[in-house]
């Protein structure tokens, strides 16, 4: 989890300040288009609801609508393409890896179903909200669920130890809450398709242009010294970047900071760019995080929101921690958004929000 830079969120934000010029008519009228769209899916969902199931656990702050489609059936015939640049950036890139319809199926469930939050953090004395939403599910490769009762029911199970014993109490500061049966199956697919195994998946909304992530490195000794991420975009296309490490004695600075001392933006070192479109699969893998960083720019260019799912394995109790503070709960008690929330024609509200009968 990359550490945000608040003043760097201020000057970004400072440039997306900008007049309204026509060609934002013609954006507006796109962006009603789009949430027409997205009701008329709601409205099917609806219509068809003696057929839905849904993925249920105690952890979950609302339980999550399986889809009606088969996620299995969406998967494209391209095959990945090698990426390997400057000897340590070395990525495997599907583009796509799920077809159109899918991706479009799949983005809007995720968009709708999934409880988001806004996560605000403090490093030392400084507090930074997280530019985008976030929420994650999974656990570390030392411990597994409990199963689920015979009855279907897995309200009240834990986790324990895949070694066997009893977990140590305040193991977890949270309470790590399992894949929804959607997230699993698409999980299979990518492991399949990528040869390495995943026990987490972080989601990323980037609700509009002035939603980020700063650069960083996913580079965190829980997930290992080599560690394959995978990294699934679905709903508007972004520019995804990535951004050499500056090196002391040809030999990366650890961690995630970029240590180049002008800081921000793009450092002496060459910068690899690509447009992520809905359904791409990019795949960073062996020296990538350990040399290079990359991010996800805001931008003043009128897009509409868009969906990351990394796939990721964390080797220990750190990850679970980590992930799940810095993804779910880490939010700040008295501003709401510690709540879940879901996105609703363009905004996001609480699931849990008071609405006037009809
Ligand atoms: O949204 C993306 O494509 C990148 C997300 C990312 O880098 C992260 O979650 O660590
Ligand atoms: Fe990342």
């Amino acid at each position: 989890m990359p550490q945000e830079d608040p003043l760097r969120q201020t000057q970004m934000d400072a440039f997306v300040t900008r007049t309204k010029r026509p060609i934002e008519v013609v954006e507006a009228s796109k962006k009603k288009q789009r949430i027409k769209e997205e009701e008329e899916v709601k409205e099917e969902i609806a219509t068809s609801s003696e057929t839905q199931t849904y993925s249920k656990h105690w952890t979950y702050p609302i339980d999550i609508l399986n889809p009606s489609f088969r996620i299995e059936d969406g998967l494209s015939s391209q095959e990945g393409s090698n990426i390997r640049k400057h000897g340590d950036l070395d990525l495997l890139y599907f583009s796509p890896f799920l077809k159109k319809d899918y991706a479009q199926q799949l983005y809007l469930h995720l968009l709708n179903n999934m409880p988001w939050y806004r996560v605000t953090y403090t490093v030392g004395a400084r507090t930074i909200r997280t530019p985008r939403w976030t929420t994650v599910f999974g656990l570390d490769d030392t411990a597994e669920f409990e199963p689920p009762e015979e009855d279907g029911t897995v309200a009240g199970r834990g986790v324990r130890p895949k070694k066997g014993g009893k977990l140590p109490a305040k193991t977890y500061k949270n309470d790590p809450r399992p894949l929804p049966l959607l997230l699993s199956q698409l999980k299979k697919l990518v492991e399949e398709k990528t040869g390495a195994e995943y026990n987490f998946c972080l989601l990323n909304l980037y609700l509009d242009g002035k939603d980020s992530i700063s650069y960083h490195s996913d580079d965190e000794g829980f997930l290992g010294e080599n560690p394959t991420i995978a990294s699934m975009s679905l709903g508007s296309t972004r520019t995804f970047l990535f951004k050499q490490k500056e090196k002391d004695d040809g030999v990366a600075y650890a961690g995630n900071k970029n240590k180049n001392k002008k800081g921000k933006g793009v450092g002496k070192g060459p910068v690899e760019k690509f447009q992520l479109n809905s359904g791409d699969l990019i795949v960073m893998r062996s020296t990538t995080q350990r040399n290079w960083l990359h991010s996800i720019p805001k931008t003043t260019t009128t897009v509409g929101p868009r969906i990351n799912i990394t796939f990721r394995k964390a080797m220990n109790v750190k990850g679970t921690n980590n992930y799940y503070h810095f993804n779910v709960h880490a939010a700040l008690k008295d501003s709401g958004e510690n709540e879940a929330h879901r996105y609703s024609e363009g905004n996001m509200v609480k699931w849990k929000g008071v609405v006037d009968e009809e």
